[in-house]
């Protein structure tokens, strides 16, 4: 078989380079992967009776959210160690697509090649558009798109994510408290601004900013941006930002050019800005407050007075949600509130907003909305109280300022003096965190072009293709299924499988970069597979990590991409004795969406078992029928023999090089050269990984940028980006760390003593005001914590592996450690009795947004209690929660209703939302659905 594929090869030399092209179906331009071809499978579970379903090489495990046109899971990439991975589901078109197509012109068919213009405001379109702007997009901050999945034959296109596995940010208890920290908040913002800063100089505004799209890293050290369903692109602010000289292909994408949704509302109505929500009727109201400071009166004037003129929508947008944000992690509550859409609308545009009167889980206390010196424009900080109450109001009131010509940048943000207040160096951080260092850092057009190949979409082959698979499925043949996954991994162990198709590169060896602990893995060929397997978490496993997960468990490796950012020079030290933990980078061939058939015997096999269709056996003894045969050699032009013959094509040769390599040689290889060899070595990373040995300094800088203290870099100068953002840093992250998260909160672990926590609450506190009151509050807090919470059961998703004393635990206030997911309702239904802290359901998702809540610090803002006729449905059964404007998923909601997947196999769901007993906690809000106002649709991008 092999020398018949051999044989044909040479035969056709000129095709065969093509298809090995057509496998390397990588972007050039940001290392995303286009994958065109997508198949289906599903592997039952004999122990636990479930159906795994497959896509390509990714094995679905839970949902983990629903958004606007899709759902999330988790899943596991089987040629890649299992490492985690969101996928997103969507549908290019949903019921409303549908139905505007029947008003139109139901017999004009609609192709790929349909004019944008047809396509704008489809389904299809927004997808794609957020899948233009996410391509662009490669920072620490933000989360990255890996690959798409988008094959025109099927239905549904899968966005490949890395999995965040902390989760939103939780912000407030059911009492509307709030749940962070005040300097846990500051770091979260500082995270949240880099993120920002990196957007807007890729000309994307976000547009939907808030904590719900703020998620953690597994290890809660790190929040990254998420959610860019209604994100713009703008082609002026962009260059703007970059330069003419800067300007990219990707830029000029029509996809992305069309701004008009900028004119539309986008975004979740408690979070716009004024000049979105802008009505010209408002011009004659002058809002102002009355101040006790008379001179500051004339100011807040100015402040809070929308412009008279429809402002221009910018990127100041996202400025304002950020505000609020801020605002709701400080406070528990938003700034601005009303009983309906079109009063919130009123209220953003008309009214100021109150300060409380402590702010943070730690009750430190804030100075009241008007201080001598606060909010003085021009900005003079020297004036500015040196306290923290004074400084976060002076932030916040140029944040929320209404007139988005005055509001402050996030250049000024960046320098503002709460921003940086806990900074051992403000200037050290400004300097390592500037986005210019960051930029230099990414690849040339040279190398990622160096790298990758561009590849279309070829019809014929896969037409074929499908008519094969139909007519198998069509007549299965018994005796030629394929072997059950035992037999392949016999197969493994005898060999059909080689080395080449992953390059080992161990994820310590690329995170610690010290040759001194290096050890190469070496594996037996037919190994891997094996040691992946028994290194593969069960299904229990995965939904206890899940739990624990996001505390960064060894096993619960979620996938940080940076963490393949690195300069590969040498093996490190393996912290996990006795198992395997190298990452293995696939190499290009690995990345291969089309399932190939292994030449036995061949050493260059690059396709590993997992990856095959159901209709393919990787013995390629199958007998054929001559009809398929022929079908086949249509549909692929053989692709044994095509695969075989791109042994001529140097990228073959450079590959099998490469592959031959021990795995130190290969990591010693990459750095050297950042050509074909090494971007082959290890995929659209390596170009990356080159960069970032240029300059070791960017570890310090990001590690700044979350972790604030130059301290870190000086307890572990070795270390670098990678493992700072690697899950496997087990070593290094306490419990209470992981109890708080809170990007870095180990510099300053909370007390787990009440009274030390007292102490050093009051230490805080002296400064600003009497100390006895906040101390007393947060001693308050903790008791009140520690005597609601019942017991802390194995359960608990924050516990952290090695250490899950209950009393250890119970001695934390974090109501981090229960606001995670609950796993063990999505294993049998039902819900942990361990409930600690009830959350709003309206609050996971934000959405929180539109939701009137009874503490609201007074003033002009509506105010309802909670009381307000809220019980009367709450013995609908909760049918709903309550949340008077729905989240920007929400809206989507019954569009995504008919969405249920023909193809889909049973997964278990897991719900991201607070199970039933903490809504029942709530019947109040759960009540108030009814009031939810739905007959006016608010996002419509
Ligand atoms: N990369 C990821 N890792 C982990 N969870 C994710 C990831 N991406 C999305 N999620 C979760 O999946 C859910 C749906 O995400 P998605 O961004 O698609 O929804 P959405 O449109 O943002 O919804 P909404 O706007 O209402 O928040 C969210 O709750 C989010 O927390």
């Amino acid at each position: 078989m092999a020398n018949a594929v051999a044989s044909s090869s040479r035969d056709r030399p000129a095709r065969n380079r093509s298809s090995m092209h057509s496998l390397l179906q990588h972007d050039p331009h940001d290392g995303v992967v286009i994958t065109k071809e997508v198949f289906h499978r599903s592997r039952s579970e004999s122990v636990k009776h479930d159906t795994i379903r497959i896509i390509n090489q990714y094995e679905f495990k839970l949902r983990v959210g629903k958004g606007q046109h899709g759902e999330v899971y988790l899943a596991e990439d089987s040629i890649r160690n299992y490492m985690q991975v969101a996928v997103k589901v969507v549908r290019r078109k949903n019921k409303t697509d549908r139905l505007k197509k029947l008003r139109r012109n139901p017999d004009l068919p609609r192709t790929p090649h349909t004019p944008l213009v047809d396509q704008l405001g489809s389904t299809e379109h927004k997808i794609r558009k957020e899948i233009a702007i996410m391509k662009k997009l490669n920072h620490p901050h933000v989360v990255r798109l890996l690959e798409v999945i988008d094959d025109p034959l099927t239905d549904k296109i899968y966005m490949v994510m890395e999995y965040l596995g902390g989760g939103e940010i939780k912000w407030r208890t059911k009492s509307d408290n709030p749940l962070l920290r005040v300097d846990q908040t500051r770091r979260i913002c500082r995270d949240v601004i880099l993120g920002l800063e990196y957007l807007h100089y890729q000309g994307i505004i976000h547009r939907d900013i808030k904590p719900a799209n703020l998620l953690w890293t597994a290890d809660r050290r790190t929040v990254k941006i998420s959610d860019f369903g209604v994100s713009t692109f703008s082609y002026a602010q962009r260059l703007a930002a970059a330069g003419k000289g800067n300007i990219k292909d990707d830029d000029t994408d029509p996809i992305l050019m069309d701004e008009s949704d900028l004119s539309k509302t986008a975004g979740t109505p408690m979070f716009l800005a004024p000049e979105i929500v802008y009505d010209a009727s408002d011009d004659d109201i002058v809002v102002s407050q009355t101040s006790p400071h008379s001179s500051s009166t004339l100011q807040l004037q100015t402040q809070t007075q929308a412009p008279r003129q429809r402002p221009q929508v910018t990127k100041a947008i996202d400025i304002w949600a950020f505000g609020v944000t801020l605002y709701g992690l400080l406070f528990g509550i938003l700034p601005f509130n009303a009983k309906s859409e079109y009063e919130i609308y009123r209220v953003i545009r008309t009214q100021d907003w109150e300060v409380p009167e402590a702010m943070g889980l730690d009750q430190l206390p804030t100075g009241g909305r008007y201080q001598k010196g606060v909010g003085r424009r021009p900005a003079d900080y020297r004036l500015l109280p040196n306290t923290e109450g004074a400084q976060v109001v002076d932030l916040l009131s140029r944040l929320l300022e209404k007139n988005c010509e005055k509001r402050i940048t996030l250049d000024q943000v960046k320098r503002h003096p709460w921003i940086t207040r806990d900074l051992h160096s403000p200037e050290d951080w400004l300097h390592e965190t500037a986005l210019t260092r960051y930029l230099q850092l990414e690849p040339t057009h040279a190398e990622t072009n160096s790298a990758m190949s561009s590849v279309r979409f070829r019809w014929l082959p896969r037409i074929g293709n499908r008519i094969l698979s139909t007519l198998r499925n069509v007549k299965p043949q018994r005796s030629f299924r394929r072997p059950p996954r035992q037999q392949d991994d016999e197969k493994d162990n005898v060999g059909v499988h080689s080395e080449p198709h992953v390059v080992h590169l161990a994820r310590h060896q690329t995170t610690t970069g010290n040759p001194s602990h290096g050890r190469p893995h070496h594996h037996h060929h037919g190994s891997i597979r094996e040691k992946a397997k028994s290194r593969r978490p069960s299904r229990q496993d995965l939904l206890r990590n899940k739990s624990t997960n996001d505390i960064g468990t060894k096993s619960g490796k979620p996938f940080e991409p940076w963490a393949m950012w690195n300069n590969g020079s040498a093996p490190g030290p393996s912290k996990s004795k006795g198992t395997e933990t190298g990452l293995q980078v696939p190499s290009q061939q690995s990345r291969v969406t089309s399932p190939l058939p292994s030449p036995v015997g061949s050493s260059q096999v690059t396709t590993p078992v997992s990856e095959y269709p159901p209709s393919y056996s990787p013995d390629g003894e199958r007998p054929r029928s001559r009809v398929m045969r022929w079908v086949s050699i249509l549909s692929g032009g053989h692709r044994q023999a095509s695969y075989a013959s791109s042994s001529n094509s140097p990228m073959y040769e450079a590959n099998t090089s490469l592959a031959n390599l021990r795995p130190h040689q290969v990591a010693a290889t990459a750095p050297a050269s950042r050509d074909s060899v090494d971007a082959l070595s290890s995929g659209h990373v390596t170009s990356r990984q080159s960069s970032i040995s240029m300059s070791g300094k960017f570890t310090k800088a990001m590690r700044a940028a979350s972790w604030t203290a130059p301290e870190f870099a000086q307890v572990r100068p070795s270390e670098d980006l990678t493992s700072l953002y690697s899950a496997e840093r087990g070593d290094d992250v306490d419990e209470e760390t992981l109890m708080w998260g809170a990007g870095g909160i180990a510099q300053s672990p909370v007390p787990s003593q009440p009274n030390s926590a007292l102490l050093s609450t009051v230490s805080s506190v002296q400064s600003i005001g009497p100390p006895v009151s906040a101390a007393h509050a947060l001693r308050s807090r903790t008791e009140a914590a520690a005597a609601e919470a019942p017991e802390i059961s194995h359960q608990d998703p924050c516990a952290h592996p090695r250490h899950t004393p209950t009393a250890a635990r119970l001695r934390t206030t974090s109501p981090l450690a229960r606001v995670s997911y609950n796993p063990e309702e999505t294993i049998d239904g039902s819900e942990s009795e361990d409930e600690e802290v009830s959350y709003d359901s309206a609050d996971d998702d934000s959405n929180s947004s539109f939701r009137p809540r009874g503490r609201r610090p007074g003033g002009a803002n509506i105010i309802l209690n909670e009381d307000v006729d809220l019980d009367a449905s709450s013995g609908d059964g909760g049918s709903s929660t309550f949340d008077l404007q729905p989240s920007t998923s929400q809206r989507y909601q019954d569009e995504d209703d008919e969405s249920e997947d023909e193809d889909e196999v049973h997964l278990e769901v897991r719900t991201r939302r607070p199970s039933q007993s903490a809504a029942e906690m709530s019947p109040p809000r759960r009540s108030l659905s009814t009031h939810r106002p739905r007959e006016r649709p608010m996002i419509c991008t």
